[in-house]
């Protein structure tokens, strides 16, 4: 077994929508190997610190390394072609697009094209829709999808361009039961194969089950960071959620 070494460094990370401070000097460190779930009640800075990782925003102050490499200032693109892959609280798939289709746009970036034939890019597509059990649907069009199957469909292209780390949002949100027993076997296979994970979730229970460490955020600020079983435990924790 390899070390752990440092996966994801965020560091004093500030950002705000106008007025309102979304992210307030948040630093977060990673290690490989671990599975991070990111809770903290409605409008805490989940998604915008997800956002910030992705290079979607600008930060207004501190700076965001990945496996020793600051990416804050990359261009969005290259998030993607550095290793890290997400999905959105709502799914994001191109409607007109049938599944495999789909699977296939992340497939043609340059350097998936450069280094792989189309056929190869078919096969891994294919492949990727059988380990989420959706293959059946391949030849649909994504739009006739269920949210469900969606979340699903979008969490397979993620892993088109083999992530190192991935970022789910809400992925067990509006999903059926069996799917959501899938999603998180997947997830822990993958785990096991070597990708590492951040999971926001409201579905404190999954979370629990399925994080190896907790961070949670309220008002923008990171309130606490551990191991599940004492995070939940935390007077700020159950402050924050109880509202009081
Ligand atoms: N693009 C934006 N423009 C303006 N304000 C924004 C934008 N994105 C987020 N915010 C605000 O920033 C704060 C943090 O929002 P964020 O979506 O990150 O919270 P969250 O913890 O993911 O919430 P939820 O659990 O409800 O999804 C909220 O006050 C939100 O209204």
């Amino acid at each position: 077994m390899t070390a752990a070494s440092t996966l994801l460094d965020i560091h004093d990370v500030s950002l705000a929508f106008g007025g309102i401070q979304a992210l307030d000097d948040v630093s977060l460190s990673m290690a490989t190997g671990e599975l991070l779930g990111l809770i903290g009640p409605n409008g805490s800075g989940k998604t915008t610190l997800l956002n910030a990782i992705g290079n979607l925003y600008t930060l207004d102050r501190g700076r965001i390394d990945f496996l020793g490499q600051r990416i804050d200032r990359l261009p969005l693109h290259d998030i993607a072609l550095q290793g890290i892959a997400r999905t959105f609280q709502v799914a994001r798939v191109f409607r007109r697009m049938t599944v495999l289709e789909n699977m296939l746009v992340p497939g043609y970036t340059a350097n998936e094209a450069a280094q792989h034939t189309p056929g190869e890019l078919g096969q891994r597509a294919r492949d990727l829709l059988r380990f989420l059990d959706i293959d059946q649907l391949t030849h649909e069009q994504a739009g006739n999808l269920s949210g469900g199957q969606q979340k699903l469909l979008e969490f397979a292209r993620a892993l088109m361009l083999r992530p190192r780390l991935i970022l789910l949002d809400e992925p067990f949100a509006g999903v059926h039961p069996l799917l959501k027993e899938r999603m998180l076997e997947r997830i822990g296979e993958l785990h096991g194969q070597g990708i590492d994970f951040i999971v926001v979730s409201h579905d404190l229970p999954t979370i629990l089950r399925l994080s190896s460490r907790l961070a949670v955020l309220a008002n923008g600020r990171k309130i606490a960071d551990g191991p599940p079983e004492e995070v939940r435990h935390q007077e700020a924790v159950i402050e924050a959620y109880l509202g009081v």
